[in-house]
């Protein structure tokens, strides 16, 4: 089973988005599949349509992005009421993590700079761009008490705040992909300009190699949950839109058709995980978070026959000349991996046969409503929330006087000389509170006036600083 994202445009309807993915989906699906939505813009309208999603569509994980700056970003603000409506419709808050404030700026430094190549598209996006934003997800998610699930987790740095929140007791969950696992970002500095761009997708792979290793580490010891593969590709003439600006290279690699084989090669094949281990990543944890479970994720009488015939001891060598994707290029080209799928079924039907011969029916996969409030993700949290419900502190009503700070100052004493209170009078108003800006003041904090050398001129201090509620007395 896949779970594709449905992305509206800016401005357009989520049941419109929801319906032509539908359409395209229909007659050539090969298996059960469902789908995510992304929140790619907000208003009420939105709000309303995400509960439509949820109870009439069967769709209850919301994708919202912190990159693509002006074109599907969210600001916190935005972000924080698409994650207090997932909370009330029982949805899961996704977030595509960086910085997209930071990497538009960057990037326009770097292409002043005559960086052009995919190097730039890696360089504008390093690491702490992609902590920081993991770690802002991470703060409005519990700011608004709702379950996080943190897409593509591709660097060290976000993986260590995921794994922070989760020792801190947070519901959050990170998503290694395909990618991230298998490949590192050296390849952006490529000398072949059609090889670096086919790595380009965000956050980037990272130049530091030992990070695949990190990822996987991560995911051994159940910080990382689950491995997703966020497949999307694009041919070489498509990523050839960006080849004199590395910001117009369409992001997305591959990653659905040698996700079993790198996982169980990183992982398995290298001692950092073990067959059950294997599984959970790689179908289990999904079906539970995204509320599927037990009807995909395990095999038993009453579940989906779904199942993977796995040879672990047979190898395969990934390559572009014998995949089954719609794309020109590998990332994992040339990687030899243990572990081939001998057999898949498919609603209890063999989809791959002999090792490798694809045998599908194009239509034939199910759309597979979910619902919402999974308990994988909601158990804890409607737990929490009974006990943790704000309370105000009891008290007796506050009966004192209380000084409007807005009104017209009182009139002046009597006993200023006339020019001096002129004087003060014609200080300017301060365009940001509309009160008299006390830093044009003739005050000094050490209780010097204007008025000092003032035969029997009362003398006044100031008990606050400047800028402050200061109040003068005689
Ligand atoms: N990972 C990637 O670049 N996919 C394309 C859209 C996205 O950024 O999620
Ligand atoms: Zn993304």
């Amino acid at each position: 089973m896949i779970l594709d994202f449905i992305i509206p445009r800016r401005g357009q309807s989520l049941l419109e988005a929801y319906d032509q993915w539908k359409a395209w989906a229909e007659p050539k699906v090969c298996c059960d599949y469902s789908f995510h939505m992304a929140v790619t813009w907000w208003n009420d309208k939105v709000g309303e349509e995400m509960e439509t999603m949820v109870k009439e569509r069967g769709v209850n994980s919301f994708k919202m992005f912190m990159a693509y700056k002006d074109v599907m970003m969210l600001n916190d603000a935005e972000m924080y009421q698409v994650f207090c409506r997932c909370k009330e419709i029982g949805g899961l808050a996704q977030v595509h993590a960086e910085n997209g404030d930071l990497i538009d700026e960057c990037s326009k430094k770097l292409i002043a700079l005559g960086i052009t190549g995919p190097e730039g598209h890696a360089m504008c996006r390093p690491e702490e761009v992609e902590g920081e934003a993991t770690n802002r997800a991470v703060t409005i998610a519990n700011r608004a008490g709702c379950p996080l699930y943190v897409v593509h987790v591709m660097s060290r740095a976000a993986g260590d705040v995921v794994s922070a929140a989760r020792k801190e007791g947070k519901v959050v969950f990170g998503e290694p992909i395909a990618a991230g696992l298998g490949v590192d970002g050296t390849n952006y500095w490529d000398k072949d300009w059609r090889h670096a761009a086919a790595y380009v997708l965000g956050p980037p792979l990272r130049p530091d190699t030992s990070t695949p290793g990190y990822l996987m580490d991560l995911l051994a010891n159940g910080d990382l949950t689950c491995v997703g593969t966020d497949n999307c590709t694009f041919n070489a003439n498509q990523k050839a839109l960006g080849k004199d600006d590395f910001r117009k290279i369409p992001n997305g690699v591959n990653g659905v058709e040698d996700r079993m084989s790198i996982v169980w090669e990183k992982g398995v094949h290298s001692g950092k995980l073990d067959e059950n281990k294997f599984v959970a990543v790689t179908s289990t944890n999904a079906a539970k978070v995204f509320n599927l479970y037990p009807r995909k994720g395990r095999i038993a009488v009453g579940s989906d026959a779904d199942i993977v015939v796995w040879d672990p001891q047979a190898t395969r060598k990934i390559s572009a000349s014998t995949h089954h994707q719609a794309v020109d290029f590998n990332i994992f080209e040339g990687q030899v991996c243990h572990g081939v799928a001998v057999y898949v079924l498919s609603q209890g039907k063999v989809v791959v046969e002999d090792g490798g011969h694809v045998k599908v029916t194009q239509g034939a996969g199910k759309y597979i409503p979910r619902k919402p409030f999974s308990d994988y993700v909601y158990k804890r949290i409607k737990v929490r929330d009974g006990l943790n419900q704000p309370k105000a502190v009891e008290r007796e009503p506050y009966k004192g006087p209380v000084i409007d700070l807005n009104a017209e100052p009182q009139e002046e004493p009597k006993r200023v000389a006339p020019s001096v209170a002129a004087e003060f009078e014609s200080r300017p108003i301060s365009s940001r509170h509309g009160h008299r800006d006390l830093h044009a003041s003739g005050f000094s904090l050490s209780g010097r006036q204007i008025d000092d050398n003032r035969g029997n001129t009362p003398h006044r201090r100031v008990l606050a600083p400047p800028g402050g509620a200061s109040s003068i007395q005689f």
